[in-house]
């Protein structure tokens, strides 16, 4: 935790927390003094005068102790929510900037409850160390070396009183702590579920699963609802023990200084300042140990986000970036192997095919035959395990990610949209992308008539783009993809949800887009009519390139393409054959 309050607190605030914390301490002990003087002075010699002029003291101090407690609790306050904005803006960018092989390890719901639950107790304990875990230790000398001043013999009571809370707070801590702990775990679960579910409602009904998801949900809110119950009964130990140390010591505290008076060895205004400094002392010795059953809870919470912080990318930029060797677009693969982290197969072996600007290669083949894999290469992804592939003349590695970027744009398999507007989702592509720009894309994506329809550019998108059909979602994306000006165009498998005239109309108008054609464009599909018409259709089978050419020499001489096209027409697909 120290790494990342080292790395996100500003230390000028702190030291003013702490200066802060050091007036309103200072003030807190001397209350106490100057009751014992109203006491034994004041009162005792009935001076009138002397009450009301060490009343108006206190109440001074009273004032100023009331200040610097504000000037504390806002500064430890303002520090503990800026670190925890801070942790989650590099939590968030980390998760943007690194390719997602790095996050499978982790998954995403215990990636959320890091980014929420984790840096929320890290802010909580931010709070209480900069309040109580400074007050405790500076309040506790302070009140022992004024307690002693006031009667050194009285001071004897601790040595029963302190060993005593002592015991109580680890007895405390050696169970809450590790439950504490296990809180953290239990809620990674309760968001694991929650997520499947939300994500697959539709399957879980389909399926009658709900009473089984339920069920499922049911137990790990059970285990962690009654994981947090015990912990919180054990923690709320504290306060009854506390006080009836408390009450015990200042029984003690009278019993003793009692018989002291009696043999004039103590002022009654001493006592009584002695048995407040005596309170103040078993409460700072409370407060520390509440900070060592809470540090413990927040450290593993930091653990956890290190752990995410500290995940190195295997995509790195080369120490000297260069620049596309080509002005034209070209894209070539030279013998590539890929192979998924602990994997024993390679997902793609030997792949070879080369485009250039104004092509169009499409991939077809079964599902799982390494079509996602191989596109998902161009934005590097992932890296190759052997061969090259170059972009405009150059290997992808050669280039920075962020000029890679730039000249790749890419559909994925799944559309994704923000929520937003049209507009807001186009503009992702291209910052300063005009409105006649916006709706060029649009109407080459066959995405015109029902973004009129929905309201134009200014139309909402909901959460997932929801509001929109599958096949309305993967044209919005086509749109969004072409609208960017890039060296390659990938279209993953979005055409799947277009009906046949529709997905037949788009790839016209691709064709015919003068910035598509200016770059090599990519597509692919599981429909033999979607690829026909491609300049280089490559038949993917097991990670293998197992045929490449036209479609009329594919049809005349590659078995796995005769027998995909032979299947879609028993199917009755429109094929262009
Ligand atoms: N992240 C991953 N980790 C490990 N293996 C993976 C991963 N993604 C895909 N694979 C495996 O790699 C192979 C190729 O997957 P890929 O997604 O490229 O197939 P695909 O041809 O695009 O299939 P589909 O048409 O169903 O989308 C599959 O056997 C799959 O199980």
């Amino acid at each position: 935790m120290m790494r990342l309050a080292r790395k996100h607190l500003n230390w000028w605030a702190v030291a003013l927390a702490v200066g802060f914390l050091i007036i309103q301490v200072a003030c807190d002990l001397s209350l106490p003094t100057l009751t014992s003087n109203i006491i034994d002075k004041g009162i005792a010699n009935n001076d009138i005068a002397y009450i009301w002029r060490t009343g108006g003291q206190m109440l001074l101090l009273s004032f100023i102790g009331v200040l610097g407690a504000a000037g504390n609790v806002y500064y430890a306050a303002t520090q503990s929510q800026k670190m925890g904005q801070r942790i989650r803006t590099d939590l968030f960018r980390k998760v943007t900037l690194s390719s997602t092989e790095e996050f499978e390890t982790i998954g995403n719901a215990s990636l959320i409850t890091r980014t929420t639950n984790d840096v929320v107790q890290i802010q909580n304990v931010m709070v209480q160390m900069l309040r109580m875990m400074l007050m405790a230790p500076i309040m506790l000398v302070g009140a022992g070396i004024l307690a002693y001043l006031k009667s050194p013999r009285l001071t004897l009571v601790f040595l029963v009183a302190l060993p005593v809370l002592a015991i109580f707070t680890i007895a405390i801590m050696y169970f809450a702590v590790p439950l504490f702990k296990s809180l953290q775990k239990k809620i990674d679960r309760i968001n694991l579920i929650f997520r499947e579910g939300l994500t697959g409602v539709r399957v879980i009904r389909a399926f009658n699963q709900d009473k089984f998801e339920q069920d499922r949900f049911e137990g790990a809110n059970q285990d962690y609802t009654q994981t947090g119950i015990k912990v919180f009964m054990i923690v709320s130990l504290m306060f009854p023990i506390i006080t009836l140390i408390i009450s015990g010591t200042n029984i003690g505290i009278v019993w003793y200084g009692g018989q002291l008076i009696a043999h004039q060895a103590l002022a009654v205004g001493n006592l009584v300042a002695f048995m407040t400094y005596a309170t103040q002392i078993l409460i700072s010795f409370m407060m520390v140990s509440m900070v060592f059953v809470f540090v413990p809870r927040a450290q593993a919470s930091a653990a956890r986000i290190n752990e995410v912080m500290d995940l190195k990318s295997k995509i790195n930029d080369a120490d000297q970036p260069m620049t596309f060797a080509d002005q034209t677009a070209s894209l070539t693969f030279d013998h590539v192997n890929f192979r998924y982290t602990g994997a024993e197969k390679l997902a793609l072996a030997d792949v070879n095919f080369a485009a250039k600007a104004g092509q169009t290669v499409a991939i077809i083949g079964g599902t799982g035959s390494g079509k996602s894999t191989l596109v998902n290469l161009i934005p590097r992804l992932f890296d190759p395990e052997s061969g090259q592939i170059r972009l405009n003349g150059t290997a992808l590695p050669a280039v920075s990610q962020k000029e890679l970027h730039a000249a790749v744009s890419i559909t994925q398999q799944q559309a994704v949209l923000f929520s937003g507007t049209i507009r807001s989702n186009m503009l992702t592509a291209k910052a300063d992308a005009s409105d006649d720009q916006m709706w060029h894309a649009l109407q080459v994506a066959q995405a015109a008539d029902f973004t009129q329809e929905a309201g134009g550019l200014d139309a909402t998108v909901e959460q997932n783009g929801d509001n929109f059909s599958g096949g309305q979602r993967q044209r919005l994306v086509i749109a969004r993809t072409i609208l960017k000006q890039a060296s390659v165009y990938v279209f993953d498998d979005s055409f799947s949800a277009l009906d046949f005239k529709t997905d037949s109309v788009l790839r016209q108008a691709l064709k015919k887009d003068q910035q598509v054609q200016n770059g090599v464009t990519v597509i692919v599909a599981q429909r033999v009519s979607t690829v026909a018409d491609a300049d280089l259709i490559l038949v993917i089978d097991g990670g293998r390139i197992v045929g490449q050419g036209t479609h009329a020499e594919l049809k005349a001489n590659n078995q796995t393409y005769q027998e995909i096209l032979e299947s879609q027409l028993r199917k009755g697909d429109a094929v262009d054959a």
